[in-house]
């Protein structure tokens, strides 16, 4: 009956998944975007990747920019160790409304701090306002043409530091040509492609992994 794909998501959730299960939650988004409606979540495919590179990194301190329904948020958070923390940024109120039960439901809302606003404007503030010297991990998955403002806007404010790992969705499908040409051409990144596949799809996507170099 949920009348937005987030509401019938939270409702996917609230029907199939386990209260304080965060890996039954996000199942049920990947069974929901998979078999009854697409939904522009990283997915199970990509979101392996996501997982080897968190375990890898293990950041105290991570960003989100997108948060949509929470699947990544979530999926995320679940990995992280106790004490770190997620900060997930998004600008539109009712997804953000949604991804607050979705977070609440996976019973990782003490890992996750959903700030509501436009990257933009709330990167400039994350050192005043949440007392971060800079972030061990970013997770790109908002709108693609922010991808580079947003990366610069992170290294002007000094909130990369020698080995923050930048981990960008969509660098194929739907594509952020900009940002390739961005973090591959610069001295500053080290970066590598990490081919998959589109959420719930056979269209090839992948994750670009740019380690930043100080
Ligand atoms: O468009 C895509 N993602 C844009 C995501 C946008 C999300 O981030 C904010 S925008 C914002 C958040 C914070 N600050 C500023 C803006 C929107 O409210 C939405 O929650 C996308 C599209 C496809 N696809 O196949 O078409 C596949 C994907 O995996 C995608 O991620
Ligand atoms: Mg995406």
């Amino acid at each position: 009956t949920g009348s937005t794909q987030p509401q019938r998501m939270l409702e996917a959730v609230q029907k199939n998944a386990t209260k304080g299960d965060p890996e039954s939650v996000f199942s049920a988004i990947d069974y929901y975007g998979r078999h009854k409606e697409w939904a522009m979540n990283v997915g199970d495919e990509k979101g392996l990747i996501l997982d080897s590179v968190l375990t890898e990194v293990n950041p105290s301190i991570a960003l989100e920019l997108g948060t949509y329904c929470g699947y990544s948020t979530v999926r995320i958070a679940r990995l992280l160790s106790p004490g770190s923390k997620l900060i997930t940024v998004e600008f539109n109120p009712a997804f953000a409304a949604v991804a607050r039960q979705i977070i609440a439901y996976a019973g990782v809302q003490d890992k996750v701090t959903l700030v509501e606003g436009p990257s933009g404007d709330l990167i400039p503030k994350m050192k005043e306002r949440f007392g971060i010297k800079s972030f061990d991990f970013v997770f790109l998955d908002h709108w693609k043409d922010r991808y580079v403002p947003d990366t610069k806007l992170l290294e002007d404010c000094g909130l990369l530091r020698k080995g923050t790992v930048l981990l960008a969705d969509n660098v194929i499908c739907p594509g952020a040509p900009e940002y390739l040409k961005y973090v591959r051409n610069s001295p500053r990144y080290e970066s590598r492609y990490f081919k998959s596949n589109l959420e719930y799809s056979k269209v090839e996507d992948g994750l670009e992994k740019s380690v930043f170099l100080g």
